[in-house]
Parts: C-alpha cells; structure tokens; sequence
C-alpha cells in the first residue's frame, strides 16, 4: 500500500495534516460528556477511534477523493479539516477560506426569511456582512428563488431550499471546497448548474475534497485519493491506483492482500445519485436467485431547462424487445436503445450500458463518450443511442442491464435506468466462470523443455 508522498513546500498546501485522530466514548452519557466538557477532563470509558493517526497533504488546486466503506471515518476527516470537529490527537492546519457542501441549509432558521437567513448563515461559511450584501443578487439570481427570498424559509420546498443554501455556500469563491457524497445537488436543471459551478471552481484551481461511494465519480474527479479503512488511512496515491487496490479488497476481502486475479467491482456513477427514471430492484437475499427487473419506464414530456433524462430503455434480442432476455453463449444479437429527452441547449450528453451482476458488481460498462461516439438528437432535443453487441462472450448466469445518461463529460449522471433487463445466460458446459476468453489451444507429445 502506498502511504508515501513526496514532501511539498509548506506555502503550496492548501492542508496538512499531522497525525490526526478523532476518538469518541460511543457509551459516555450526555451527563458524563457535560462534566468532561466543564471540567476540561477526559470522559470516562472505552475510546473509539474513528479516525486514527492520519497524516496527510493537500497541495493548492489538488482534487482529493476520499473512499473507503460506512463508517470508515470519511466524515470524520472532512469535519475535522472543516473545523467543524476538534482533534483527539495531532493537528491540522488549514490555508484559506472553506466552503463545505456538507449539511446544505443545517444552519437556516425556518422562521426567518431566505434573505435572513443568507445574512445569518454566511458569517458562519466565513463570510463577512458587505460581502453578503454585494452578492445577495447574484444569490437570489443563482438559486431561482426569485421574490421568496422575502418568504419565511420553512414555506420553501426542499428543492428550494438546498438551492439557496448551496447559491450561499458557493456564493464567494472559497479556496477550498469540501463535498460530501454529491457532485451536483438539487434536481433537474440546478443539478445540472451546481455541478457546473463546481467544475468551474475545479478549473480555476480550488482545491477540493470530494468524498463519495461513487469510485467512478471519484476516478474521473479527482487527482488522488485517500482510502481510509477503520479509520486509518490505507493508501494515498494517483486515483487510478487507489481506487483499484480498494476495488481489489472490496472484491476479495482482504485489505492487506488483495487477491491476486479478483474480479474488480467499480460501481458506477449512479451509485451515489438520486434516481431519476425507473426504479432500481433491490439485490436478492438469496444471491442465487435473480431479483425482480425493474419495471420499463416511459416518461411522457420533455426534459426541463439544463437537463436531460432517460425517456424509455428497450433491450431486445434478435429483434425480440423484452425486459426478460435468455441467450446461449455466443448466440443472438443484443441491442439495447435508450431514448432520451434534453434541453437542445446543453452540451450533448453522453449514454452508457452497465452488465451487472446480482452482487452488484459491474461485469462490463460502455459509455458513448469512451467509445469516441457522439450522440445525435433533433430540435427539441430528442434522440436514441442503441449499443448492438454481437455474440456475447458470457457463460451462464444471470446479468442485470442498467442504462445511464451523463453530461458531456460523462461525470454528472442526469438520468439512469438501472436494472432495467435481465439477460439470463444458459450454457450447457459445466465449467465455471462469467465469460469466454478468446485463446488457442496447441498439443504435442512429451515436454517443452525436452
Ligand atoms: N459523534 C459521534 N459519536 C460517536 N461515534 C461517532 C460520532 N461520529 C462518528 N462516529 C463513528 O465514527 C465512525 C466513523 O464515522 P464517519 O461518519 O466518519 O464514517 P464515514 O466513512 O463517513 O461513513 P459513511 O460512509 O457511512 O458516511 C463510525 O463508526 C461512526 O459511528
């Protein structure tokens, strides 16, 4: 595992970290955290390190990720580099403003009005008065909150709300920029618009941490990542080479030494979105058994302003549409279509094809963008993508068909269908494995070395 990094000069890090640790007393009552608190004391009772002697450096305009399974002390982390949190043990040290994209609007005061409550909230992001003041405009223009701004907070929707909060939080370019779980927030076209702003910042060199499930989001984000397990930090390194020693342990259990040859998990970018189209199946209890497909959506109308969303998925089999498709191995022409709907003045998105297996883990992907094809639609911003495959190379089993629609740049997933089909596999030959690997055999008598 790779813990070293090159020292960086002190004025180019934008955080460091010195044996950081968070230990928490899960059983203390609020009665022994008060006293501790009051008397400056320990509080009594076992420790629980979520996160344990973590050292770490962010250089200027650097992208990290953080990854690692629940509880693993991602969040911990980022509340202590936000301030958030005291340290148990070590330091950290932190140059510039943050803006964290944690609980959007936690501070907001239902009562008091949006434009309060922007002037309330925005000394606690580090915000000055004046400052609030000369962008209240641009707030209020960004959110799409228009004259509501003047209502009471509480008569907000959540989707109002949670644009106003984020317009605050990013309202004054911060220096550094904390986001937990999600890359764009709101829906539709604000989604579409946040996510842009982050981007944006990206580009002109804010320094981010993005913690996510989404290895795919992080891989095409971020350009390190930490891994932390148990609280400790596993590896730091270029993101390709973290996200595959953790998608090597996810797939064999062992963080120490990930198996040799084990299939590689990596979820893929809707793991950490809302779902926008067809509702996704659960995984089976019994991972024998295939779980339920999710039932075909078609989604009447158009896409709203700024974004673009899955309209109907058909999966077919040598022309047979079906959402319950069985092949033998190296027979039958698959074919899937996704229809989709987009605001004709957004960049062309990008569409993508998941084989899934009950484990939720991802057998093969295909996305239009890596495959350097660019999708086509007419005025109103219609269009249909369908991936053809030739005979498959899968042996028996049962694999999921999800279908995905992202932005230009295939980060930011607008729609997705997943398990949407199911394709059942039956192959005869006894052998075990997923898939047919192209090979030759050669045969002769004695031994080579003879
Ligand atoms: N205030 C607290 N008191 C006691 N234990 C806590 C507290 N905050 C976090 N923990 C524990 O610390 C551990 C790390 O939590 P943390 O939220 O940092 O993990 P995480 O990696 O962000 O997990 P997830 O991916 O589920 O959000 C967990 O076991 C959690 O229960």
């Amino acid at each position: 595992m790779n813990l070293s990094d090159a020292p960086v000069h002190e004025a180019a890090l934008a955080i460091e970290a010195v044996h950081l640790g968070k230990a928490y007393r899960p059983n203390a009552s609020p009665a022994a955290r008060l006293r501790a608190a009051l008397l400056g004391r320990e509080i009594p009772g076992d420790s629980f390190w979520a996160l344990r002697d973590v050292s770490l450096q962010v250089r200027k305009g650097e992208s990290l990720g953080l990854i690692g399974n629940n509880g693993a002390g991602k969040s911990t982390l980022l509340q202590l580099l936000c301030g958030t949190v005291t340290p148990t043990t070590g330091t950290v040290r932190v140059d510039g403003r943050v803006a964290a994209l944690l609980e959007l609007g936690a501070g907001f005061n239902p009562d008091f009005s949006g434009r309060d409550n922007v002037l309330l909230n925005g000394p606690l992001l580090g915000l000055g008065r004046a400052q609030l003041l000369e962008q209240m405009d641009s707030i209020i223009e960004f959110s799409g909150i228009g004259h509501f701004i003047d209502q009471p907070v509480k008569t907000y929707s959540s989707g109002m709300f949670v644009r106003l909060a984020f317009a605050l939080a990013t309202s004054v370019e911060p220096d550094i920029l904390v986001i937990d779980e999600a890359l764009s927030v709101g829906d539709g076209g604000f989604a579409r618009k946040s996510f842009d702003r982050i981007l944006a910042m990206k580009e002109r060199g804010t320094t981010i941490l993005f913690c996510s499930h989404s290895l795919y989001q992080i891989e095409a984000f971020c350009d390190r990542v930490l891994w932390l397990h148990e609280g400790k930090a596993m590896a730091v390194g270029p993101s390709h080479a973290v996200v595959r020693d953790y998608t090597l342990f996810l797939a064999g259990g062992s963080p120490e030494v990930p198996a040799p040859g084990a299939p590689v998990a990596v979820p893929s970018a809707e793991e950490s979105a809302a779902p926008l189209s067809a509702p996704v199946a659960a995984p089976p209890a019994d991972p024998e058994a295939p779980a339920p497909v999710a039932t075909p959506v078609t989604q009447p109308g158009t896409a709203t302003p700024g974004h673009a969303r899955i309209r109907r998925v058909v999966t077919s089999l040598d022309g047979v549409a079906s959402t319950r498709l069985q092949m033998t191995p190296g027979q039958g022409t698959l074919r899937v279509s996704i229809e989709f709907d987009s605001d004709p003045g957004i960049p062309m998105p990008t569409a993508g094809m998941t084989f899934e297996l009950a484990n939720t883990m991802i057998l093969s992907s295909v996305v239009s963008r890596t495959d350097k094809v660019m999708l086509e639609r007419d005025a109103q911003g219609r269009g249909t993508a369908t991936i053809e495959f030739g005979p498959l190379a899968l042996r028996k089993g049962d694999y999921y068909i999800g279908a995905y629609l992202g932005n230009e740049n295939a980060i930011h997933l607008y729609s997705e269908a997943a398990r949407i089909a199911l394709l059942s596999v039956t192959d005869p030959r006894p052998e075990p494995g997923l898939v047919d690997l192209p090979h030759t055999w050669r045969v002769e008598p004695g031994h080579v070395e003879d």
